[in-house]
Order: structure tokens, then sequence, then C-alpha cells
């Protein structure tokens, strides 16, 4: 039978050993055994889970009323009043990361049309907040109301389902970027697998539960060479961490398809690009840095082979996502509960047509009228991969996607909303 020490100390070897031969057994024997000291033990050890309770909940408050603005009758009217939907048969849709660049488009094109849009940003500083600013500007100019917070406040979400019965969730929140998972890894599991998290338990307990679509990534192909890539292929072997929390996203979507009958589609966005992009992205930083007579930074491939893109126009994209929203079934759950199978569905939205990085650069001096300090170095082991291609068959076949826009037409229209949107002078101090 072992005794009370045995049980009351490490059974491991290692400093705690007992010596059941020597006084410090018979020291130990007694101080356990001596029911004052269990009692004082006891006292000391409810002392500690108390206040380790007490201390939480302070963390959560304090969580509650520093880091959030929402909440209160003003705010519940602005969030009811966004979600209005003001054409028959439309739908009330939440989409998170509205003042994002994908998010920002989708918004308005929802809101153009009569739905109902509530959006939800954390306004982190990835990039500069300001053009998430003002991009909400846009937004709230046409009645769509962007409430600050982040996915992964659960009860944020749960309050937003308590003001409204969202039919759709379309779920554009994420930590974007391959090359900046290497600097930042903890931001892309906090997003894109915490937050995706959290909004789906919102989902699935919500009673309707809406339907999700939301953005997956062309990363996911990894080092795949099988072109172009169908949503048929394997993608198992990703080539950064954005890439693998992207992939997770669709392991972990699934499940709340299988276990609690959540309508799920997964959009994997081939590079997208336009007016008010992203300024982390190549296409965007290159316009920058060719403006200001800064040299840019083209990676090449092994054997000199230049990396190409299927770079998406954002109209396309919108169109894509407006199609995905539209034809998503129904979510056949309710309060957690599952009552019949409902739709688990990927789609590649691309634009089926690579462009090398160089011809991208040769692109925009010509619309800059201004030529590009190349600076060319070898790729370097940083999550990129050689080059992407869409097959769109899936998508076209289910909502008619189509892209219309080239790299060529696209780009114009993003130098124009460029310069008219930072100038020419962007950043640079002007004598
Ligand atoms: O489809 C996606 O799912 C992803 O698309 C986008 O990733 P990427 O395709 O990597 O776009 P982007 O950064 O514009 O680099 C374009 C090209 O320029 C090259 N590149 C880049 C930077 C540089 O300084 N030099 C350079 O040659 C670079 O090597 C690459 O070949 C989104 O950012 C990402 O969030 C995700 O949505």
């Amino acid at each position: 039978m072992p005794s009370l020490q045995d049980e009351l100390l490490p059974s491991t070897p290692g400093k705690f050993k007992i010596d059941h031969r020597g006084p410090h057994h018979r020291h130990l024997h007694r101080c356990f055994a001596s029911t004052s000291t269990m009692f004082l033990w006891a006292l000391f050890l409810i002392a500690l889970t108390a206040s380790y309770l007490s201390f939480q909940s302070f963390i959560d408050t304090g969580n509650r009323f520093i880091t959030t603005s929402w909440g209160g009758i003003q705010w519940e009217r602005q969030v009811r009043s966004s979600a209005q939907i003001h054409r028959s048969g439309g739908m009330s849709v939440l989409v998170t990361g509205a003042a994002g660049f994908v998010g920002t488009h989708v918004s308005l094109a929802l809101k153009k049309r009569g739905d109902g849009v509530v959006g939800i940003d954390n306004f982190n500083n990835y990039y500069d907040p300001s053009l998430k600013k003002a991009r909400r500007g846009q937004l709230q100019k046409q009645g769509v109301f962007v409430v600050e917070g982040d996915i992964n406040d659960a009860r944020l979400l749960a309050k937003l389902f308590d003001v409204v019965a969202f039919t759709h969730v379309m779920h554009l929140a994420a930590q974007a970027g391959v090359r900046y998972a290497m600097e930042n890894p903890s931001s892309y599991v906090h997003s894109n697998i915490a937050g995706l998290v959290t909004l789906l338990e919102t989902c699935k307990s919500a009673d309707p539960q809406p339907a999700i679509v939301w953005a997956s990534s062309s990363s996911v192909y990894g080092l795949n060479e099988k072109v172009p890539f169908s949503e048929l292929d394997q993608t198992d072997q990703p080539a950064s961490l954005y890439a693998a929390t992207k992939k997770a996203g669709e392991e972990i979507t699934h499940t709340y398809n299988h276990i609690y009958g959540l309508s799920i589609t997964g959009l994997r966005f081939f590079t997208v690009y336009g007016p008010w992009g992203r300024p982390d992205m190549a296409y965007f930083s290159f316009t920058r840095n060719i403006l200001q007579g800064k040299p840019i930074t083209i990676y090449r491939g092994k054997n000199r082979v230049d990396l190409a893109r299927d770079f998406t126009y954002i109209d396309d994209i919108v169109k894509g996502c407006v199609g995905s929203l539209d034809t998503a079934g129904r979510s056949t759950g309710s309060g957690g509960k599952k009552r019949g199978p409902a739709p688990y569905r990927i789609f590649n939205l691309g634009n089926t047509s690579p462009v090398t990085v160089p011809t991208l650069v040769s692109i925009l001096e010509r619309h800059l009228k201004v030529k590009a300090k190349r600076n060319i170095v070898e790729m370097p082991g940083n999550g990129d991969v050689p080059f992407t291609h869409a097959n769109i068959s899936l998508a076209k076949q289910e909502f008619g996607y189509k892209p219309t826009t080239d790299l060529q037409t696209g780009l114009k229209k993003f130098v124009k909303w460029y310069l008219s949107y930072y100038g020419y002078n962007h950043g640079k101090l002007v004598n």
C-alpha cells in the first residue's frame, strides 16, 4: 500500500526522494501526518486558487473595457441599420476583415446591390492603418458600419449574432503575407487558426446558423508542380507557415461542416491586386519604390528562372466572392446541433494566365513612365513558391466565374488609383 507521503510527493527520483530509513523520513512523516499542517496546506491552496481566478477575471474585465469599443444602444442601432436588407431575397452578411483590401471591395459590392452588410476589423498595424481607416471611410459613405474588434473576441461575435441573425459570413480577416510569417509566426496562429476557430464556434452556436464563405489561398498548393493547379490536387506540401495556416483552415472548416452542419465555401485566392490594395504586396511596394527612385528587389528562382504569379484583379475576385455567397447552400444545424449534411466546397479564384515578376515590373514602368532600378537576387528560402497557375473550371461551372481583367489593364487602374491617393511623391521629402 502506498503511504501518505508517497502520494503527496513525486515518485520520480530527484531532490524530493525520501530516504525511508533516515531521520529525514521521520521528520517528513511528522510534518504531513499532522492535521493542523494539512489544514494550513489546504487553506494555502484555496487562497492560491481564489487569487488566480480573480486575477483571470481582472484580465478579462480589463480586456473587455480596454480593447473594445463596442456595445450600447447607439452601437446596436448602427449594427442593425447596416445589416438591413434592401432587396427581395437579399442576405445579411457579416464581413470579417471589412477594412482590408478584399473586404472593402466585397462589402461595397454587396451593399450596392441591396444586401445588408456589417463589417468587423481589428485595424492592426501589419501595414499602415490609415489606409484601412480610409477604406472604412469609403464604406461609411455607403452605409456600411465597421465594428472595431477582433475575431478572437468571442463575446463580441456572440453579441453581433444576438443583434443580427446573419444569413452569411464572408470571412476575410486574416494575417496575410507569405514572407512575413518568418518574422511574426504567432500572428498567423492568432488570426488564421485561433481567430477562425472562435468565429466557427460562434457560427455553429448561432440559431439560425449562417453559411460561411472564407478566404483560403493559392499558397496551399505549395510545391505542387502539376499545372494548372486544380482543387483536386494534393495540398500537403506547404512552403510557408502562412500556407500551412490556410491549409489548416481548410481542415478545420471541414470538421465544423462535418460535426455541426455548417455550410462552408473556401476560396483559394491567387495574388489579388488592384486599387485600395495591400502595401506589403510586390506590385504596390514596387510602385512606391519606382516613384521614389529607390531600387526594387526582384527574386529569381533556381537556374535563373523568373518567378510567376497568376495575378488576379480585385473586381474578378469580388465577382467570385459574391457568386460563392449566392450559391452557398444553407447550414443545416442550429444552436450547436447538426440536422443534416451541409455543403463543403473549395474553389480556385485565379486569372488562369500567369505573368512573370519582371513582366509585372515592365508594365508598371510603362504606366508610371518611370524606369525601375532593378536589383535581381536569388529567391531566398522565405516561403515563396516559383509559380502559381489556377484551373478555374470548378468555379466557372458552379457560379459562372470568368475573370475578365488582364494584368496590363488591372495595373493601369491600380496606378490611376495610387496616384490619386498618394500623389507622385508618396513618402518622399520634397524640397
Ligand atoms: O495568392 C496568395 O494566396 C497569396 O498572394 C500574395 O502572395 P504573393 O503571391 O507572394 O504576392 P506578392 O507578395 O505580391 O509577391 C508576388 C511575387 O513577387 C515576388 N517579390 C515579392 C517581393 C519582392 O520584394 N520581390 C519580389 O520579387 C514574390 O517572390 C512573388 O513571386 C499575398 O501577399 C498573400 O497574402 C496570399 O494571398
